[in-house]
């Protein structure tokens, strides 16, 4: 049920690298060793393909794109969605996702301890759309399809815990239900896309960008493939935002010093009225605390692939067909690579300290299939966390922080209470 403390005895008692045997998936080699898992994902990533986790069972419900295709298409939608996400480009997004996140933080009451995870998930859910249909869809549209992503993760999630289970949820009608609820998901994005087609406005958003991109041939993506890319976005970027927020925000409320820091830092910015983009950029001890802050609760807290060939590394032989599993999260508490592995010391990630610790840092992978949001994503955390501090301080109730390592590693029931400072109240 919860694979964390297992793999940890495993890695304690055997080594950094071991091999287990499951009955539905075969041989699977766990590793939490930084050169294995750059390996794996970098230096030889052309014999290693996704598992059948990332790309059949996944896509069954979310679509054939980028995070859960393989191979030359892979490649192929890297190259023509890539440009996208530069940081010219990005930068041009920012005010979107300033605005979206203004309004969000407006709506968070003072009112004594509330469920931290539904307002970053709401948060996070409202980035992601406007940054790719800017004020494109109505209101309700959005609230129906951010109902259908949240239905269609939970259900992949049942079903590749309980594989046992497949058989009865196609008796008892669950895949039926979910199956349709993926074509309602894609009947609203091509409404989107079609409305969009028509429309002679630019609206300076992902989807104006994705629409325009052009192959070699100069040729541009169908519907079919705008929605199932558009579907990966919503799925890749929305719920490990707010994973990363949420935790962020808990570690800052239990750590009055450094929150303190985060507060005299956003202050003394704000007073320099610049823009949002030089704003993050000079917010730089607040940007240490994301980056201890995904150390310690890597959202993608495990990630894994299969070899199309047999293959060495270290002194592993692995034979073609073994799935390999490098669990970041282990990684990032390796006390090998990391001293007080367990403390929260955004310090770490100074100026002149990042450069010892990156070659063991990996929260968006590693190699050609690294995260393709991973500076949408810093620059969003960025502005919401600078956006909270000035605006209220924030205190939680206990000290320890829970985990449910699911698809991506969850909080569990973090509460924290936001009390409007004195010149907001
Ligand atoms: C804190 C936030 C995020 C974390 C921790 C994160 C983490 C990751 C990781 C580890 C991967 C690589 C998975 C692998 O190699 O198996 C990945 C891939 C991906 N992410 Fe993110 N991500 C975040 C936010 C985002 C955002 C905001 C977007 C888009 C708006 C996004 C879109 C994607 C896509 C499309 C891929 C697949 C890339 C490919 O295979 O070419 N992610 N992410």
């Amino acid at each position: 049920k919860n694979p964390i403390p297992f793999h940890n005895k495993w890695f304690n008692d055997v080594g950094d690298t071991f091999a287990i045997k499951s009955p539905f998936y075969g041989y699977i080699v766990l590793t939490r060793d930084a050169s294995v898992t750059k390996h794996m994902l970098q230096k030889n990533h052309k014999v290693y393909y996704k598992s059948k986790i990332q790309t059949t069972y996944l896509s069954k419900y979310v679509g054939y794109g980028l995070l859960t295709s393989s191979g030359d298409y892979w490649l192929k939608q890297r190259r023509l969605i890539q440009p996208a996400f530069h940081k010219e480009k990005i930068n041009n997004l920012v005010s979107i996702i300033e605005v979206a996140i203004g309004s969000n933080v407006k709506n968070i009451k003072d009112d004594g301890l509330v469920d931290l995870y539904s307002i970053m998930n709401e948060l996070a859910f409202d980035v992601v759309a406007k940054s790719l249909f800017n004020f494109s869809a109505e209101k309700d549209t959005l609230i129906r399809l951010q109902f259908i992503i949240e239905k269609l993760q939970l259900f992949i999630v049942k079903e590749l815990r309980l594989p046992y289970k497949k058989l009865w949820y196609k008796l008892n009608g669950d895949i039926n239900y979910h199956m349709k609820l993926v074509k309602e998901s894609q009947d609203i994005i091509n409404n989107v896309i079609e409305k969009r087609r028509q429309s002679k406005k630019e609206h300076d958003d992902l989807l104006d960008m994705l629409l325009k991109a052009e192959y070699e041939d100069g040729s541009t993506m169908t519907n079919k493939q705008l929605i199932d890319e558009i579907l990966i976005l919503f799925v890749a970027g929305h719920e490990t935002t707010a994973n990363s927020l949420t935790f962020t925000l808990k570690l800052l409320a239990e750590h009055e010093n450094v929150l303190n820091k985060v507060e005299a830092e956003v202050k003394e910015i704000a007073s320099n009225k610049l823009s949002a983009l030089e704003e993050i950029k000079s917010l730089t001890y607040t940007m240490s605390c994301i980056e201890e802050s995904l150390r310690l609760y890597p959202p993608a807290w495990i990630t894994d692939r299969v070899n199309i060939e047999d293959d060495k590394v270290d002194d592993y032989f692995l034979k073609k067909g073994t799935i390999l599993g490098a669990s970041i999260y282990e990684l990032h508490r390796n006390e090998k690579y990391w001293k007080h592995a367990e403390a929260f010391k955004p310090e770490r990630f100074s100026k002149e300290n990042k450069k010892d610790i990156m070659p063991y840092y990996m929260p968006f992978g590693a190699g050609p299939r690294l995260c393709i949001g991973n500076n949408f994503a810093m620059y969003e955390m960025v502005l919401a966390v600078s956006a909270i501090v000035k605006k209220f301080n924030i205190s939680s109730d206990s000290k320890k922080i829970k985990i449910n390592p699911l698809i991506t590693l969850k909080p569990v029931d973090v509460k924290l209470k936001f009390t409007l400072k004195g010149h907001d109240k």
